[in-house]
């Protein structure tokens, strides 16, 4: 016979199955599929790989996500039946293959035949809800000859292309962490939102020449992939932001996620009970990600000294008194957090540390001399950023940001009183702000801003008096 009788002849046969198939009950079809298949392997030769969907520890697997994805976008314009969904997380209508179809790839001039498989399984009291869940699959089929190169270079070029694909999607999000129920012990470690912020390094009022080294540092640490293995560190980075309230440490972590890119872990560490579950929830952030603990200070009492450090001392200003009491009261039994300093230096860069890549460790502070020095020495937290007043610098990128304008005959004043006066960005950003209709809202801002500096400073000025005034009084008191 020759190939193209033969062909013609296939082609028959498959017209006839696909219109009698049709009339078929499933479990007809899929006996007579079954029986097609093991001939069909008897006389052409065939490797199969599966890919369950969940692995044998009930977790769901991450090849088989990169599969799906990469086959979506093979399965486009090949597969017969295709699944379409958008969910909340996506960007975009998701294609992928349906359960039951199949599609051929190649990939150096190797074919390979994948096969998405869905099966039914009733659940008959077996725990859970008693209800009947889908079992999915993926098998992979190829020629026994191209075995190596097919679970060797074949499958590395899906799993890299499909974790590309799923980042194309996927929007960023927010991840918080959930306090630790021991009771319900399938509820995810983190809970997430959908995450937009528009703070960009544009946006940022600060140094321009501080400004350019940081971004200098992410860049470097986002391409730095190969430099990290060939040094042998961990891929992984440590920046420390301190500075005092409203100056733009949280929204500089806004700017860094939206620059690489990456999701935020945003860790209270108030609601974790111990350093073993400290460790799950690393275990448990993905890659590109930065992962946060706001206010360090005031999360927990990290060593003994801090403690005695804490009842010995005034509050630093009301701002931080109001933080730490607030977090203090959130540690309070009945679930006291237990984690220790040395649980955290472990979480930094400990071991398990280096179970992910890509990850970025951010500490935010507005006391920096009261961290225990351990916690924040270079290696562990690779860049100390210290976030400041406005100067005149960081105030023309917001005054261009939020009036557009890039010189103005009141901007010699505002520099005079930036430099004499300790003015946060947040507090500049705020008189920027355009209220009401009025129509010269440029300048109306601009002396807003003047007037509460100077209100400020003569206050400042006015409680310095009143100070002096006591003290004077009460030295002639004790003379
Ligand atoms: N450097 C800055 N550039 C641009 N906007 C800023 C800057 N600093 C503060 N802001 C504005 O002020 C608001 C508060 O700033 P942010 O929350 O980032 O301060 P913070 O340093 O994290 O304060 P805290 O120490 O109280 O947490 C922001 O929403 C932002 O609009
Ligand atoms: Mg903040």
């Amino acid at each position: 016979m020759k190939v193209t009788e033969l062909a013609s002849a296939i082609g028959g046969v498959m017209f006839l199955w696909g219109t009698v198939s049709q009339f078929l009950p499933m479990n007809y079809r899929y006996r007579i599929k079954n029986w097609c298949s093991k001939l069909l392997n008897s006389i052409f030769p065939r490797t199969y790989i599966i890919f369950h969907e969940f692995c044998s520890d009930g977790q769901s697997s991450e090849a088989y996500t990169c599969i799906k994805n990469y086959l979506g976008t093979k399965s486009i314009n090949k597969a017969q039946l295709l699944n379409a969904e958008k969910t909340r997380n996506s960007k975009s209508l998701e294609f992928t293959l349906a359960g039951g179809d199949e599609v051929m790839d190649e990939f150096h001039n190797v074919k390979v035949l994948w096969v998405s498989s869905e099966e039914t399984i009733k659940n008959n009291g077996g725990g859970g809800d008693g209800k009947p869940f889908e079992k999915r699959k993926f098998i992979l089929k190829a020629h026994p000859r191209y075995r190596e190169f097919v679970m060797g270079d074949y499958l590395n070029h899906v799993m890299k292309e499909g974790k590309t694909i799923e980042y194309q999607n996927k929007k960023r999000r927010l991840y918080t962490n959930n306090k630790d129920q021991g009771y319900i012990y399938w509820r995810p470690k983190w809970s997430f939102i959908n995450y937009h912020h528009p703070a960009t390094f544009d946006t940022l009022g600060m140094d321009p020449q501080k400004k350019e080294e940081i971004l200098v540092d992410l860049e470097s640490f986002k391409k730095g992939k190969d430099y990290y293995k060939k040094v042998g560190k961990a891929w992984k980075r440590g920046y420390l932001l301190y500075g005092p309230p409203g100056t733009g440490k949280s929204t500089m972590i806004a700017a860094m996620a939206n620059l690489l890119d990456y999701d935020i872990y945003d860790l209270e560490l108030t609601s974790v009970k111990e350093n073993a579950e400290l460790k799950q929830l690393l275990i448990e952030t993905s890659t590109k990600s930065i992962i946060v603990i706001e206010d360090i200070d005031c999360s927990l009492n990290l060593t003994g000294t801090r403690k005695k450090n804490e009842k010995g001392s005034e509050e630093k200003n009301d701002d931080n008194a109001e933080k730490k009491k607030k977090k203090q009261r959130e540690t309070e039994d009945p679930q006291k957090s237990k984690v220790t300093l040395s649980g955290l230096l472990n979480f930094i860069d400990g071991i398990w540390s280096a179970c992910g890549e890509e990850r970025i460790i951010i500490f935010t502070t507005n006391h920096v001399e009261d961290l225990d020095p351990a916690l924040i020495r270079r290696g562990r937290m690779d860049m100390h950023i210290e976030m400041s007043y406005c100067k005149f610098e960081a105030f023309k990128i917001l005054a261009k940001n939020y009036l557009d304008i890039d010189e103005h005959p009141l901007f010699g004043e505002i520099r005079e009183l930036l430099e004499e006066n300790d003015v946060s960005p947040c507090d500049v950003a705020e008189n920027l702000m355009p209220r009401g209709k009025s129509s010269d809202h440029v300048e109306s801002c601009l002396l807003r801003l003047i007037e509460s500096i100077t209100a400020n400073q003569k206050s400042k000025e006015e409680k310095e008096e009143k100070e002096e005034f006591l003290q004077a009084d009460q030295n002639a008191i004790t003379s």
